[in-house]
């Protein structure tokens, strides 16, 4: 089933969510106003006439954001969301829905479908996740971040599996100051009591997420993982993480030996979880889109990422 959305903004920034009626699938939980496309009809034409159904206003231009793939007891939908850039006429509820005007640091608090989960990340989180190379030299490793930083990075892995304790603490204090003065995330791969004691995220080798009972940091301290399958997605599910790595996508230098999913693949095994997930494995910045189209939260890597 093919599903339109719509993410709508007024003057000050906040989107438009839609209350689903009793009655209905979903009932009570809150939505991207939109409705089903109907036979002959173009993404576009649906939006606007549900739009037009359901809100009494007309799209006048909108941009792809992020199209969901999601499994449901029942039923397979893609939740295809779309930008609205200019509309016409004053949202209301001509259904009896109720509406409201979300500020996009509150649509969390608002239950929503599990289609809709990634919408809310899309808008949300960093498109683009940094995985750092093995630091060989410090001060020109913490160059290279900054440089990254300036480019717009807003979420980084520091990944230093070779280094010893003490040093690996001094250079992720070091990221931290760095990360947080650009206003980015900071995750440490591996080393929970490291994240727990300098209040960084955690990201999980799928080894460490396979073996953990609980979330290992609280809400509010980012968790993430490395996932290959769809037993280590659900488990990653399953722990309440925050967001998941999936790959390898395409072929890399890397990992030569790895069999790459590939995109359909990659949408298939996200139609399970309702987690934000990145596309791992030979992405470039321009990979943003197709992930997106694949209901990705956009792409993470190491070499496209980090500056020469
Ligand atoms: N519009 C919308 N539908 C969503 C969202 N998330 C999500 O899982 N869905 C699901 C709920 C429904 O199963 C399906 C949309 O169908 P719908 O019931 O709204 O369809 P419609 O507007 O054409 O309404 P109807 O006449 O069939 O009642 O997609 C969302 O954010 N917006
Ligand atoms: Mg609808």
């Amino acid at each position: 089933m093919h599903v339109v959305a719509a993410v709508l903004r007024d003057a000050r920034g906040r989107i438009l969510l839609a209350r689903r009626t009793a009655g209905r699938d979903l009932a009570g939980a809150w939505e991207f106003p939109g409705g089903k496309v109907e036979p002959g009809e173009t993404a576009l034409q649906a939006l606007d006439r549900e739009l037009h159904e359901e809100l009494g206003i007309r799209v006048l231009g909108a941009e792809p954001l992020v199209a969901v793939p999601q499994a449901y007891p029942s039923k397979r939908i893609v939740l295809d969301v779309y930008s609205v850039t200019a509309f016409e006429g004053t949202p209301r509820g001509r259904e009896r829905q109720a509406l409201a005007w979300t500020p996009p640091e509150k649509l969390r608090d608002y239950p929503m479908p599990p289609a809709d989960r990634p919408v809310v990340a899309a808008l949300t989180s960093p498109a683009r996740y940094l995985i750092s190379p093995e630091p060989e030299e410090p001060a020109a490793w913490l160059g290279k971040l900054e440089k990254a930083l300036k480019g717009g990075i807003r979420r980084v892995q520091l990944r230093a599996r070779g280094l010893p304790a003490r040093t690996l603490a001094d250079l992720a204090m070091d990221a931290r100051t760095r990360c947080h003065a650009a206003g980015a995330e900071l995750l440490v791969n591996g080393e929970p009591g490291l994240a727990a004691d300098l209040g960084l995220g955690l990201h999980l080798r799928s080894d460490q997420l396979m073996a953990l009972q609980a979330r290992p940091l609280p809400a509010g301290q980012l968790v993430g993982a490395s996932c290959h399958d769809a037993d280590e997605l659900a488990q990653a599910e399953r722990l309440g993480l925050d967001f998941a790595v999936l790959g390898p996508v395409r072929a890399t230098e890397s990992h030569p030996g790895a069999t790459p999913l590939g995109w359909d693949r990659f949408a298939a095994l996200r139609e399970a979880v309702s987690l934000p997930i990145y596309a791992l494995g030979g992405m470039r910045s321009a990979d943003v889109a197709t992930a997106r189209r694949h209901g990705g939260q956009g792409v993470a890597g190491i070499r496209a990422f980090w500056p020469r």
